[in-house]
């Protein structure tokens, strides 16, 4: 490996230190502490402990966690008439419903009743679109995670050519824009991008979101560029019954080739979660209109 390795669960407890910090001010100029709701629907293993860890990670900030539970079978009207009660709460100032919810809930029904003001998740149509148009608004903490790491690492981006594998409107499109934004040359491809190694191959960035394990190959990265692995993909390991978790760029191979890179677990992942906490002290400062120094996060 010749890579610089990206570590971002170290870049991760940094940030989240800082907004412990902000966050701790922030109770005493409000009188409350900042306070951030986690909605699970559903009893799936995996969801449980990230609920659990980003409760954890909150009262860790100095915020308050409040979580909600409903059965798998819960009506939607149930969890509308939850998130409502959230928008009315002053003690919330984020709210995350952890996704995928149930099939027979409409996502994006439910994420357009969050009052964007809430949305720390930035998922909501208003938040999107305060994105594209370069409004103030909640931006989707894993691609504002990215771009941490890649500032910190390469500085200025401007002119440099970027590659977002993959268009999800939570991580590719959002990403995409972030990178516009700093003044890279940005393509988005995807899985019916024709000679997807040859594009990939021009970037001086790559971010890797597709959700397919190990796709990106070594042969597909330009000597010395950076690479951010987006993907968690859990796959079979040697042993019976054992499993380990890949990122979307086959790592070994990448590393021999690229500047930098992420690994996977201990990089975006869990920029994720810090960004989230960031996101709510944020929220909590614009809610009760109290200054957040620049800078400070
Ligand atoms: N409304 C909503 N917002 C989300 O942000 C959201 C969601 N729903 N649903 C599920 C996905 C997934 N997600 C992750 C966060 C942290 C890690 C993370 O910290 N991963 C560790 C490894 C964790 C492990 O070992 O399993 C790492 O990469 O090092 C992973 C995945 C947030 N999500």
């Amino acid at each position: 490996m010749s890579a610089d390795l990206i570590d971002g669960k170290a870049f991760a407890a940094g940030l989240r230190e800082r907004v412990g910090e902000v966050a701790a001010a922030f109770a005493k100029a409000a009188g409350r502490k900042a306070g951030l709701a986690v909605v699970l629907v559903g009893e799936d293993p995996a969801s449980q402990v990230y609920v659990r860890n980003k409760g954890r990670q909150t009262i860790a900030c100095n915020m308050e966690s409040f979580e909600y539970r409903l059965p798998a079978g819960a009506q939607e009207a149930e969890l509308l008439e939850l998130v409502e009660r959230l928008n009315r709460d002053p003690a919330v100032d984020g709210i995350l419903v952890q996704l995928p919810l149930p099939h027979h809930m409409d996502e994006l029904k439910v994420i357009a009743a969050i009052d964007p003001d809430k949305d720390v998740d930035g998922f909501n149509v208003v938040n999107a679109g305060r994105l594209a148009v370069g409004q103030p608004g909640f931006v989707p903490c894993t691609p504002l995670g990215c771009m941490m790491l890649l500032k910190d690492r390469l500085g200025d981006l401007s002119g440099l050519d970027a590659v977002v594998v993959g268009r999800s409107n939570i991580v590719g499109k959002p990403m995409a824009q972030l990178l516009t934004a700093a003044s890279c040359t940005v393509t988005v491809a995807h899985s019916r991008t024709r000679d997807l190694p040859e594009v990939v191959r021009r970037a001086d960035i790559v971010v890797a979101a597709v959700g397919r394990p190990q796709m990106v190959k070594g042969d597909w990265i330009k000597p010395g560029a950076t690479v951010i692995d987006v993907g968690i993909n859990r796959v079979p390991a040697a042993g019976e019954g054992k499993t380990r978790l890949v990122g979307d760029v086959d790592f070994d191979e990448a590393a021999k080739v690229a500047g930098a890179i992420t690994p996977v677990p201990g990089g975006v992942g869990p920029m994720t979660i810090a960004v989230l906490l960031r996101n709510t002290i944020v929220a909590a400062h614009r809610n009760e209109k109290i200054a957040l120094e620049e800078g400070s996060l």
